[in-house]
């Protein structure tokens, strides 16, 4: 490995110095550092080529929500296809900030989170699905957030173990959004759920989450059915039947 090199990983030692243990250790450093590079020159590409999708979006009905689920989850899930199972974890976090980086070229992306139980499990959550790039803060109130939401200024985390049937709104008060993604203990049911001024067509394929009155009777269709919370009547559901958001049975959106 050339002096200069040596000098650059380890500058305060003189490499005739060195013995060889040192010496191997400051030839993987120099690795490092050349992979580092490459990937602070990929990492800037992606950004420059996010903010380039970002005015394309805008294109034909001017400015809208740049939060694309269905594209996040087709990305996130090619790279899990290709990771070493052992990587896989970190692949994912990774990803999560590459992408959410992605969407702040397009605009910080704000998120409030109401969660009076278990306050950090909803915040971790948000933090960990949309990363260090978007602007997270607890709220007190619910139809607060809904409202943000409604308003196309951001996204809503709400907590659904609580006592609080805010919920039942999506179908009654809030048409305009759309359930994309729910977060909870790692492998269990989301105990809360991300809610967006979100296109139809942008929602992550999967798990439908249904709103219904009147019994849990299901589709009839043997569609597996998971139950998060009931008031008065009103249950919410995960399901994986086929239902398309806005329709009779109560979808009121996906989350993968
Ligand atoms: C770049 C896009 O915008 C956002 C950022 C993404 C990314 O960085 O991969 C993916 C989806 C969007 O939330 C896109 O829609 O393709």
């Amino acid at each position: 490995m050339p002096a200069s090199n040596l000098q650059q990983v380890w500058p305060e030692m003189n490499p005739e110095d060195m013995s060889p243990e040192q010496m191997a250790l400051a030839a993987l450093r120099h690795e490092i550092d050349l992979v580092d590079d490459e990937i602070l020159a990929l990492f800037q590409r992606r950004l420059a080529i996010a903010a380039k999708v970002g005015q394309a979006k805008d294109a034909p009905h001017g400015p809208h929500t740049k939060l694309r689920p269905d594209r996040e989850q087709t990305v996130l899930s090619r790279v899990m296809a290709k990771a070493d199972p052992e990587n896989a974890v970190a692949v994912e976090g990774l990803w999560r900030e590459i992408v959410g980086w992605g969407l702040a070229r397009q605009g910080q992306l704000q998120v409030q989170v109401w969660a009076p139980v278990d306050p950090t499990r909803a915040f971790d959550g948000a933090r960990h699905r949309f990363g260090t790039a978007a602007a997270i803060r607890m709220v007190r109130d619910p139809q607060a957030a809904l409202a943000f939401a409604a308003e196309g200024k951001g996204v809503a985390v709400l907590a659904v173990n609580t006592e609080d049937p805010w919920w039942v709104g999506l179908r009654r008060d809030w048409s305009s959004l759309s359930v994309f993604d729910g977060f909870g203990a790692a492998g269990g049911q989301p105990t809360s759920l991300a809610v967006g001024k979100i296109d139809p067509a942008a929602l992550p394929k999967g798990r439908r989450v249904v709103v219904s009155a009147g019994g849990d009777a299901g589709d009839g269709g043997g569609a597996r059915r998971w139950g998060l919370n009931t008031h008065h009547g009103w249950t919410l559901a995960l399901t994986d039947a086929d239902l398309t958001p806005g329709d009779a049975e109560g979808c009121v959106g996906a989350i993968g």
